[in-house]
């Protein structure tokens, strides 16, 4: 059997590319269940704050997504399309990154402290890193202020889910919307009796049409790579 020395193969990184369609409905059902009291109809897997509580409640209790302040940390695919959807809700949106993105029109905060004290709700999707490891720490969580809310859809290790957690039963945060936790399977029990989380377990972009899209994704870079074409979605590493 012909061997190849592990030296000898190249590494090429890709990622998805910006028009890569991940089912954004999906992602988006996951934000406004949290976000819009008008849902009635989450699936069962999760419980909400909104829905799950008579009418009187929650109308005490209702947050309207119009008007929001919404703080994205890290604009690429996920975040550009999110920033999208919420546009046409009146939702003001800002943004975190390493670098201001010069074709982006909204507001630009050098750091994740100066995103939160300005936005009421932090939408969480830049890639993890050791370097975005626990990204939103205590400090930033706290200034985001009471009536903050915090979506994550990104890596569990992108918030500090301890420091999370404590905020949220101390009444000190209003609400979070958690696709991902940072020891997944295992979930803070805490979560689980918490009136003001949305849960969902890792499934932002499980759907079909995702799987289909990224096997066409992986082949077309497959072929790509083996007749010396270029490929799609290449990583630029900084
Ligand atoms: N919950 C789920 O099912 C899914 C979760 N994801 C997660 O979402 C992440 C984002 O996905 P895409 O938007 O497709 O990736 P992307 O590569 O297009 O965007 C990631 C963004 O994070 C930014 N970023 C990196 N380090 C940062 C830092 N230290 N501070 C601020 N921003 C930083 C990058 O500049 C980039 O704009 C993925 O890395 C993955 O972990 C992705 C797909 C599904
Ligand atoms: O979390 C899922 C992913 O595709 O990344």
């Amino acid at each position: 059997m012909a061997t190849v020395k592990e030296e000898a193969l190249p590494l090429v990184l890709v990622h998805r590319p910006p028009n890569f369609h991940f089912p954004f409905k999906h992602h988006l059902q996951t934000h406004f269940r949290l976000l819009d009291p008008l849902d009635s109809d989450p699936p069962e897997s999760t419980h909400s704050f909104f829905s799950c509580h008579a009418a009187s409640v929650a109308l005490q209790t209702s947050v309207q997504l119009g008007g929001k302040r919404v703080g994205i940390v890290g604009l690429g695919s996920i975040g550009a399309k999110i920033a999208k959807r919420l546009e046409p809700f009146g939702c003001a949106i800002s943004y975190n990154s390493r670098r201001k993105k010069p074709s982006v029109p909204f507001p630009w905060f050098k750091n994740v402290y100066d995103l939160a004290v300005n936005n009421d709700v932090l939408i969480v999707c830049c890639m993890l890193t050791e370097e975005s490891r626990h990204i939103i720490r205590k400090d930033i969580m706290t200034a985001l202020g009471k009536e903050g809310v915090i979506i994550n859809v990104g890596r569990g290790a992108l918030i500090d889910e301890k420091e999370l957690v404590q905020l949220l039963v101390r009444g000190e945060l209003r609400g979070a919307g958690l696709d991902v936790f940072e020891n997944e399977p295992d979930v803070p029990q805490e979560l689980f009796s918490l009136k003001n989380v949305v849960l969902s377990p890792h499934c932002a972009a499980a759907t079909p049409e995702c799987f289909d899209a990224l096997e066409e994704l992986i082949t077309a870079n497959l072929h790509a790579f083996f007749s010396s074409k270029p490929l799609q979605s290449v990583v630029e590493l900084e």
